[in-house]
């Protein structure tokens, strides 16, 4: 694997600092949040919206307008957007470049996965320098086997972005998949995978992260992971409409705690559409996120 990435987390020849170390200039910036942007039917309705393009660019506009300065990241739910069809996926391609001229991190959550070959254009769509639909980092599945997920790995390490594998999710199907294997449990195998990656990223955070559910609870132990030795950022859903709180957080991930970027969603939607409920709600989040 070559090595791409300097200690300061400079991509070789690019003059460009790795999504690792830019996530982790956020959150020591701006705390340890990440906003769910995901246009529910139900949330745009209570907005005053409809369940059209029109109030999907209302709704994701207004909510980065009230996060940008808050938020280490937004997190924009992909299927949300698609289910408009291609003006959804116009709105989104909107919402990335709007992120972008705010300064704020975007996390496509689209969940990729596919045999390698395909698995390369779904890298060019999310990942590639001039990719209407490039985004900071994309959520990836790794079911098809996690070197399937290469084409997306080397091309965020050449251009400067991340991704966030899936290891342990949030909802309660999960581990009839994810705990597999007992001491070698399939979500401790992905953790592996994403360690031995982020040894290309020498610096203090690696571009390739963890998506582990805040709802986890004694999951970790269980199996015997130690996500610090992961040396990524661990995205966290969960918190809020599922349920868990930020001292859930805390106590689920213990060491690797400073490494957790905890997303809500709904929770913090429904304070909407004014700018600011959404910024009370998302800013008590955050205090929580910061055990203030
Ligand atoms: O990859 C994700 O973002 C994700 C993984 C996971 O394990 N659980 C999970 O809830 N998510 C996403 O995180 C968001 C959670 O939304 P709320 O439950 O409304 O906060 C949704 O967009 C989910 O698709």
């Amino acid at each position: 694997m070559p090595e791409q990435v300097s200690a300061a987390g400079q991509v070789s020849g690019t003059g460009r600092e790795s999504f690792g170390s830019r996530l982790g200039a956020a959150m020591a910036a701006r705390g340890p949040l990440c906003v769910g942007i995901d246009p529910h039917p139900a949330l745009l309705k209570s907005w005053g919206l409809d369940d059209d393009a029109a109030g999907l660019r209302s709704f994701s506009l207004t909510v980065l307008e009230a996060v940008a300065s808050l938020a280490a990241a937004v997190k924009p739910q992909v299927a949300l957007f698609e289910r408009h069809g291609s003006a959804g996926m116009a709105v989104l391609e909107e919402l990335l470049a709007a992120a972008r001229d705010e300064s704020v991190l975007t996390i496509a959550d689209a969940k990729r996965g596919d045999i390698g070959s395909t698995m390369a254009a779904y890298a060019d769509a999310w990942l590639r320098d001039g990719s209407p639909l490039a985004a900071d980092s994309v959520t990836l599945s790794p079911y098809l086997g996690f070197e399937s997920l290469r084409p997306a790995l080397d091309l965020a390490a050449e251009t400067g972005r991340g991704v966030f594998v899936l290891a342990l999710t949030s909802n309660p199907e999960g581990p009839s998949v994810q705990h597999v294997g007992g001491a070698e449990s399939v979500a401790r195998r992905i953790a592996s995978a994403a360690a031995a990656e982020n040894t290309r990223y020498p610096g203090a955070l690696g571009s390739v992260g963890l998506v582990v559910g805040a709802t986890v609870g004694s999951a970790l132990a269980d199996l015997g992971m130690d996500l610090a030795a992961v040396h990524g950022p661990i995205l966290a859903p969960g918190l809020g409409a599922q349920g868990a709180t930020p001292a859930d957080l805390r106590a689920t991930f213990g060491t690797a705690y400073p490494q957790v970027l905890g997303t809500s969603s709904r929770d913090i939607l429904a304070a909407g559409p004014g700018l600011g409920g959404l910024r009370e709600a998302a800013l008590r989040t955050l205090d929580g996120l910061r055990g203030e």
